[in-house]
């Protein structure tokens, strides 16, 4: 690929295999993500695209293969939300605020510029009135947002998002894209698993097709065909 130059990929994956018990759930990926752009991540259930954005955070160990970074700023993670324990006992404006720790020193506290970020941020998603009401008295929507906050709050230039729309109505998904497609405007790279097919056009640029093993990788317009999908879904 003689017109790749250094510098194109943010995120590169060689040959990982990950497994929970012994049966791997990815096999042998390798995996270029483009600087700058917003990449889908797409499979059926169970395809391995959570463990995937787990194993390249670092927050799952690999059987084998590596994962490199290259990004000038931090790496934001916001989780599935069915993953995310709710009951916690924290508001919003602490969830918020808890993506500045990147920022903070050794056991310093939120300083005033770090609690105006985290209350522009929840202006942003609209929750700009939300932020003393406690996390678990929110609808499912609205913690979607709030964690979207948070995320914006970290001034990160790399985000791994995993299934930011799912459960959100119309008027959240449009909100959640903008500012998706506001933060790619700055440079920033996104990675997001994404299950709405008739979108994809519309919000990614590049698509990686997944199940157990990369099925295709490339721009939407060249990966996103009707072989593909069935190569990926096993039906058709
Ligand atoms: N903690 C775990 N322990 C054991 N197996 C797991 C664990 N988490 C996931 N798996 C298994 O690994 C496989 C991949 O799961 P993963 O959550 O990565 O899929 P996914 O593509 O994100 O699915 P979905 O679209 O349903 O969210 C599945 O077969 C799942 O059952």
């Amino acid at each position: 690929m003689g017109e790749i130059m250094e510098g194109t990929w943010a995120v590169s994956v060689e040959n990982l295999t990950v497994a929970y018990d012994r049966a791997p759930v990815l096999c042998n990926v390798d995996l270029h993500l483009p600087k700058g752009q917003m990449t889908a991540i797409v499979g059926p259930n169970g395809a391995g695209k959570s463990t995937l954005l787990k194993a390249m955070l670092g927050l799952m160990k690999p059987l084998s293969g590596k994962v490199t970074f290259d990004v000038d700023g931090g790496v934001g993670y916001v989780p599935q939300s069915a993953s995310v324990d709710w009951d916690f006992p924290a508001t919003v404006q602490d969830v918020v605020v808890m993506g500045r720790y990147g920022h903070l020193g050794w056991l310093r506290r939120p300083t005033a510029k770090d609690k105006h970020i985290s209350h522009l941020a929840l202006q942003q998603v609209g929750m700009g009135a939300y932020g003393k009401r406690q996390i678990s008295q929110l609808s499912g929507g609205q913690q979607q947002r709030v964690f979207l906050a948070r995320a914006l709050a970290q001034e990160a230039s790399l985000y791994f998002l995993d299934e930011p729309f799912k459960g959100v109505d119309v008027e959240t998904e449009a909100v959640i894209v903008a500012l998706l497609k506001g933060l790619k405007a700055k440079g920033k790279t996104l990675v997001v698993v994404h299950h709405d097919l008739d979108t994809i056009e519309s919000y990614f640029d590049h698509i990686v097709l997944i199940n157990q093993q990369i099925i295709g990788a490339g721009t939407v317009g060249t990966v996103l065909t009707q072989e593909n999908l069935r190569r990926t879904y096993g039906r058709g």
